[in-house]
């Protein structure tokens, strides 16, 4: 039988670019002398590339890991409506096993990536806060399911636009989250009430804070209510970024500008 690599000149011929999800070095050598555009998309430029996007989660949903790699490559202008772009990405284990073509249009832009890249935090900030929310998600509390809202960056302003339900524990602490004894407090902390607020630079600023963002609606998903509503609305009024783990369905959001820009399942994790 023909293997996928047999067909790959026929498949990426014509195209306007070719991404390259994690590839591995042999097979990203492979396409080095060819006119089209290469791309690679990974966490780490192990393999050299000349045009590189970077990865901040694995993102085990494919089609979000493609649009990342679609928005970001769109961002560096490699890429721009109407191309036909061929993405060749790992969706078993054993490497580079499926192929993916996609012609480039705004709908693909769910903000995504400027959502890990264009946040008034720092990407690795925005990142080390999903991994807390993942891992919420996928554990719970004590084994019961927990939700959490971690309001990102502008905290000054977030700050003047909740306020607080109880002492606040992170009062006059300079921890950070990344730190693996912070993660366990934050964890230990989501059974409170009330949104945590993280700075620009990762500190952790305020846990057990209700926030009052403008009284106009945010579109959320059904069944959801005012937690999803509160850390949606809070990113239109101010510069944040929101990542919301849901008691309810189990998901981790995130908003920016008032928009729902990233669904994930911790599960898939
Ligand atoms: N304005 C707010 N600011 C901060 N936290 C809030 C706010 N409103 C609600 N919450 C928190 O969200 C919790 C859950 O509220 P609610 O069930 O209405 O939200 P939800 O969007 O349905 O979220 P979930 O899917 O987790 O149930 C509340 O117990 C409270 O801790
Ligand atoms: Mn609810």
């Amino acid at each position: 039988m023909a293997s996928l690599t047999d067909h790959l000149s026929d498949l990426v011929a014509d195209a306007d670019a070719v991404l390259l999800f994690s590839p591995a070095s042999s097979f990203h050598d492979r396409f080095e002398d060819g006119d089209t555009e290469i791309v690679v998309v990974a966490p780490d430029n192990d393999v050299d590339a000349g045009t590189f996007v970077e990865l901040p989660l694995p993102f085990e949903n494919v089609k979000d890991r493609i649009r990342f790699g679609i928005e970001g490559a769109m961002d560096a202008e490699l890429v721009s409506e109407g191309d036909e772009v061929v993405c060749i990405a790992s969706v078993f284990d054993g490497g580079s096993d499926a192929v993916i073509r996609v012609t480039v249009d705004e709908t693909i832009h769910t903000g995504i990536y400027d959502l890990f890249v264009h946040s008034r935090a720092e990407p690795s900030v925005i990142r080390d806060v999903f991994e807390v929310a993942i891992e919420l998600g996928q554990k719970g509390q004590k084994g019961k399911p927990v939700g959490a809202l971690f309001v990102v960056g502008d905290a000054g302003k977030v700050m003047n636009k909740s306020r607080p339900l109880s002492y606040n524990p992170f009062e006059k602490s300079h921890v950070h989250v990344g730190d693996p004894i912070v993660n366990v407090m934050l964890k230990e902390f989501s059974r409170l009430d009330g949104a945590f607020v993280v700075s620009d630079s990762g500190k952790i600023v305020s846990a057990y804070r209700y926030l009052e963002p403008g009284a106009e609606g945010v579109d959320i998903p059904k069944g959801l209510g005012a937690r999803h509503m509160a850390g949606g609305a809070i990113t239109r009024d101010t510069n944040a970024t929101s990542i919301v783990l849901s008691e309810s369905d189990g998901l981790v959001r995130a908003f920016k500008t008032g928009e729902l820009v990233l669904e994930i399942d911790p599960e898939e994790y």
